[in-house]
Parts: structure tokens; C-alpha cells; sequence
């Protein structure tokens, strides 16, 4: 899809076209590395995410999930390895790198005095995408935002609510990869239950997806690979589908209480 494509250019609102069997490395982490002073905050992480896939990172406090997401998006400078981003180097060209990714903090920025409609029209601008009104509202819909919802301010929204227009930016400027920080804290089950939908449908779009979260229960429902951090170290990751909810916790508990494994 090309950027600054024109109004009904986009046949699936958004969708970036796949092959069913498309499944190309999104994201990848070369030996990345991030260290604070005296904190190794990420300590050679490898890992790929696919097209298609739902990666979830887990961990306890401090395992160093959110500075792998933000290493991602060049929020911060690595200290050694790459992260690539479609086969870019963020840190040789971040611009081309945000282009296409889409990241959803934990608190999302909008605009609360710009309706749903609006902010995402602003933010399709903004990545050079324009979309016509009705395009906007599917956008919006296939988000799983309620139709009486959109054309009202921004600013009495739920969380659930702004993550779904957060989403329908991800989707509006046709992003191959979708980042989220603990995006279920603070949602009721219903929302969570309605975020792990959306994000299913994402992925089956083609879309990348890495997620950092505590959400055990919504790693399971949604995620197709789980990996669990500790101290900055990537130490398992697990295909989600033969899992229970309960295995998922059990080796996620028997991790965090292993002994250090000696660098
Ligand atoms: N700006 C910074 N300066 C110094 N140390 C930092 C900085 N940012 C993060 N750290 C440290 O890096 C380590 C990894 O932090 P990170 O935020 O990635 O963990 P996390 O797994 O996302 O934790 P949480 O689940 O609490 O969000 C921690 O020890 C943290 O204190």
C-alpha cells in the first residue's frame, strides 16, 4: 500500500494484503542489549515475531519488556545488537521504521477534545493516510468501537474505548507491526475479552503483533508464542496452542523461582 494512498484505496479498511501464507519476519532482535549504568536492563535478546503471529513477552517487574518494546520503536538507543523492524534497522533509519509500526502504550494519547472520528482522521493524516467519512467509521467499527460512540469527544471515553480508536490507527496506517504495553491493566474482562477479538483479527491480516503484559489468562486466549523475561534475559518461550491457562503459569512460576543461571 503506498502512503498518502487515496480515499478508497484501501479495499479492507486498512488491511495490509497477505498471502495466507505470508508469514514474514516483522520484527527481529539481533543480540540487542540495552544496559542503564549498573542495570542490564536487556542482555542479548534474539527473538522474531512473524506476520500473522502474537507474541507475548511476560514477566515480572523489571524483566526489561517495555525496554525491548521502546528499543523497537528507537525510543532509546540500544547499547549493542540491532533491533529490524520489515528488515530495517532502526537505528539507521528510525523514520522508516515508525512507518510501519504502530505502538499502543498503556495510557493511550489522543486528542479528548476531537471526537473518535477525528482523532483518527487526524492521526491517518498525520502518517499521510486520508480515508472518507465512511472509511473512518469502519475503521472505527471493525475496532469493535460502538457506533453511538464515535462522533462523541474523546474525553469520555473508557480505556477500552481509546485503545479501539488506538487500534483503528494501527490498522489506518496500514502498520505491519502493532507493539502494546500491558494493554489489558485497568480493562474489565468484557474489554479485554474485546481487545483479544480485535487483535486476533489484526494478526489474521497479516500484522505482527508483540505484546508485553502480566495477563496470563489473555496470553493464552490470544497469543500464539509467549516468552518469559527475567533480569533482561529472554529465558523460555512456548508455543500458546497446547497450553492451559494454568501450564502457562505453572512454567512461568517455575522460571521466576529457577536459581540464576550463571552469565
Ligand atoms: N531510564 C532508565 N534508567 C535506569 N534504569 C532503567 C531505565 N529504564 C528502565 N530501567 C531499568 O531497566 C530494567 C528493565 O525495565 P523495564 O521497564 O524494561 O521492565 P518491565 O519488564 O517493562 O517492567 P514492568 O512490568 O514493571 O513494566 C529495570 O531494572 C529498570 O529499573
Amino acid at each position: 500500500m503506498c502512503e498518502g494512498g487515496a480515499p478508497g484505496a484501501s479495499r479492507q479498511h486498512g488491511v495490509i494484503p497477505k498471502s495466507p501464507t505470508d508469514r514474514s519476519i516483522m520484527l527481529q532482535a539481533i543480540n540487542l542489549t540495552k544496559r542503564y549504568q549498573n542495570v542490564l536492563a536487556l542482555d542479548s535478546l534474539n527473538l522474531e515475531v512473524r506476520a500473522g503471529e502474537i507474541f507475548c513477552l511476560l514477566g515480572a517487574n523489571g524483566a526489561g519488556k517495555t525496554t525491548t518494546l521502546h528499543l523497537f520503536l528507537h525510543f532509546i538507543a540500544q547499547t549493542s545488537g540491532r533491533a529490524l523492524v520489515d528488515q530495517v534497522d532502526v537505528a539507521d533509519d528510525p523514520l522508516r521504521a515508525r512507518r510501519v509500526i504502530a505502538y499502543l502504550p498503556e495510557q493511550v494519547m489522543l486528542y479528548p477534545n476531537l471526537t473518535g472520528a477525528e482523532n483518527l482522521d487526524y492521526f491517518s493524516r498525520l502518517a499521510g493516510h486520508r480515508y472518507t467519512t465512511s472509511e473512518l467509521r469502519a475503521l472505527l467499527a471493525r475496532c469493535g468501537l460502538q457506533a453511538d460512540a464515535i462522533d462523541h469527544r474523546l474525553g469520555s471515553y473508557s480505556k477500552g474505548m481509546r485503545q479501539k480508536v488506538g487500534l483503528s490507527i494501527a490498522l489506518a496506517k496500514q502498520a505491519k507491526a502493532l507493539l502494546l504495553d500491558e494493554p489489558t491493566s485497568g480493562l474489565d474482562p468484557q474489554a479485554a475479552h474485546e481487545l483479544s477479538v480485535t487483535l486476533a483479527d489484526l494478526a489474521r491480516s497479516g500484522m505482527a503483533v508483540l505484546m508485553a503484559t502480566h495477563d496470563l489468562f489473555r496470553v493464552k486466549e490470544t497469543g500464539t508464542r509467549a516468552g518469559i523475561m527475567r533480569r533482561g534475559r529472554l529465558v523460555a518461550v512456548v508455543e500458546t496452542a497446547n497450553l492451559q491457562a494454568a501450564d502457562l503459569e505453572r512454567l512461568y512460576l517455575d522460571h521466576m523461582s529457577s536459581p540464576e543461571v550463571a552469565a
